[in-house]
């Protein structure tokens, strides 16, 4: 199995690349979408962030409040750090096991996580190949208040609460420009399909180095 995650700055176009490769036929398991489900009610998660930040993080049916929630994360950094030291290792093993599931029935292809705080967490350690998307900041939050009805201070907090763009891009394998149109981006998904494509057969033959993800001792890709 070649894990691969996929990475990138709030709403420089990492969902949009995750579309177009299960379009492509290529599996792609999403963090965020995981990370709804270790908070559910009932869950060692949910627990946990109430016993730290109070009931005030739950709506009156006791689901997370994720309004509340995104108040702390957002804003705090020592609250986001709490609350990605409890969420984080929940998400991360059940992704794995949801990989290792997939894993059967996907011989010699690869496995998306799509993982937006990759690089901020331990995820990438978990991978073979990371995958950056990539925005310049001015696109970045135009995109942002695009699609979000945020304030430009709200939205500049958002993306300050992540790893820089930049700096994500010096640690990625592949990096994936998306500064320009959707069908530039299509065809760049493309060549990335066909570069992930013969790494999983070459890691199906034994030939993928374990420490492929490090950037010492692999070129980065470029797809521009
Ligand atoms: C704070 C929460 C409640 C906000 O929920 P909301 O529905 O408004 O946003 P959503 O979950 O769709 O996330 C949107 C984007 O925000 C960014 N983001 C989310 N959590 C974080 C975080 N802890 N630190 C920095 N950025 C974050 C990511 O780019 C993410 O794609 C939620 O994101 C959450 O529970 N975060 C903690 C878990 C986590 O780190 N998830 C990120 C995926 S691993
Ligand atoms: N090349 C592009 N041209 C125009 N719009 C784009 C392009 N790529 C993405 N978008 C739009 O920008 C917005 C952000 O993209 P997307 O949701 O894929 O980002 P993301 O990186 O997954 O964000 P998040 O981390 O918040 O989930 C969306 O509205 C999307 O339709």
């Amino acid at each position: 199995m070649l894990l691969v995650g996929l990475t990138g700055g709030i709403a420089t176009g990492k969902s949009t690349v995750s579309t177009l490769l299960i379009a492509r036929g290529i599996p792609v398991l999403d963090a965020d979408r995981i990370a709804r489900e270790v908070v559910m009610p009932g869950t060692e998660t949910l627990k946990a962030l109430v016993e730290a930040f109070g009931d005030g993080i739950l709506t009156d049916d006791g689901t997370l409040d994720r309004a509340a929630l995104g108040r702390f994360v957002f804003h705090d950094v020592a609250a986001r750090e709490r609350v990605n030291a409890i969420t984080h290792p929940a998400i991360r093993s059940l992704m794995v096991s949801r990989a290792r599931e997939l894993e059967a029935g996907v011989r010699a292809r690869p496995i998306i996580l799509d993982v937006p705080l990759l690089f901020e967490g331990e995820t990438h350690k978990v991978v073979d190949v990371t995958v950056l998307v990539y925005a310049s900041r001015p696109i970045q939050l135009q995109r942002l208040m695009q699609r979000n009805p945020l304030t430009v201070s709200e939205a500049n907090a958002r993306i300050d609460a992540q790893m820089s763009t930049e700096a994500k891009r010096r640690l990625a394998t592949i990096v994936i420009e998306n500064d320009g149109s959707l069908s530039e981006l299509e065809a760049r998904v493309d060549r990335l399909c066909e570069i992930l494509g013969k790494l999983a057969r070459e890691d199906e033959m034994g030939e993928v180095q374990s420490d492929i993800n490090s950037r010492s001792t692999r070129p980065q890709v470029v797809i521009s």
